[in-house]
């Protein structure tokens, strides 16, 4: 790789997520004391579990669709085979809304952006899956604590995205090639801020990342148990596909 090269990939990939981030910092930090009232907490208490699923999950769809508009327009993500891009997005989709998510995770109230305000713990209560939630948040708060600029939150998605090791990828070469060159940006962006030490903390990320959804898989199977025809007829299509 020339610099110029990598310089190029790495302005693609952040452009790539600010034109894809559904929402922007700046945007969000103004209503991070925008909190839910006692009445509107009660009334997502009162949601009955499978209400409540069925609002996450159209939520959590809509954040899903701007990444996969994010991976469409990372350098050699549209050149692998399009059953290769699905089994990326497959398992990588749910990773990059939870990394992009911490962004928007107020630490002082232990608050998530969700429906337009700030939300605790307590809002996700008829879920029904408190050891989710929790980790969610302990996720967030993980995340926050490395304080990523932007720019490091592109590249650090991009290669969460792609990932060679992914089950049953058709051309693993081609994977791992455009892995390389992202994780060859995520170092130089890394070098650039003198900040390589983040680089394995990182990594340390993406492991917790992994059990993360690996449990939102297990809630959800639950879920679908339970509730068949909620997670059958009313989840949003895409859900299904990524995740069921
Ligand atoms: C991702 C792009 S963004 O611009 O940062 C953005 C864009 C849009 C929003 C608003 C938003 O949709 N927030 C949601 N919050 C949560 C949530 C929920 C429980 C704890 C913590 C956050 C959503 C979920 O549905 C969720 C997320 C992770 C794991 C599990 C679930 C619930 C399961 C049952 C589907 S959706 C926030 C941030």
């Amino acid at each position: 790789h020339s610099l110029r090269n990598i310089d190029e990939l790495c302005a693609s990939i952040v452009r790539s997520h600010r034109e894809t981030s559904q929402y922007r910092v700046e945007e969000l930090q103004a209503l991070r004391w925008k909190l839910f009232s006692r009445e509107e907490i009660q009334a997502y208490q009162s949601k009955s579990v499978d209400e409540m699923w069925q609002h996450c999950a159209i939520r959590l769809t809509e954040a899903v669709q701007y990444v996969v508009e994010f991976a469409k327009h990372i350098p050699g993500f549209r050149m692998l085979s399009q059953n290769d891009q699905i089994a990326l997005l497959k398992t990588g989709s749910m990773e990059v809304v939870l990394v992009r998510m911490s962004r928007f995770f107020n630490t002082e109230n232990n608050t998530v952006f969700f429906d337009g305000k700030f939300a605790g713990t307590e809002v996700f209560k008829s879920l029904a899956c408190g050891d989710l939630i929790t980790a969610v948040f302990d996720f967030a708060h993980g995340m926050c604590a490395l304080k990523l600029t932007e720019q490091q939150i592109a590249l650090f998605s991009a290669l969460v995205l792609i990932n060679a090791d992914r089950p049953c990828l058709e051309d693993k070469g081609r994977v791992q090639r455009v892995q390389r060159s992202v994780e060859f940006g995520l170092t130089h962006i890394l070098h650039r801020d003198n900040q390589e030490s983040l680089m394995h903390k990182l990594y340390q990320r993406v492991a917790v990342l992994r059990s993360l959804c690996s449990l939102h898989m297990e809630k959800l199977r639950w879920f679908s148990q339970r509730y068949p025809l909620t997670a059958h007829s009313l989840f949003p299509p895409l859900y299904k596909e990524l995740f069921a």
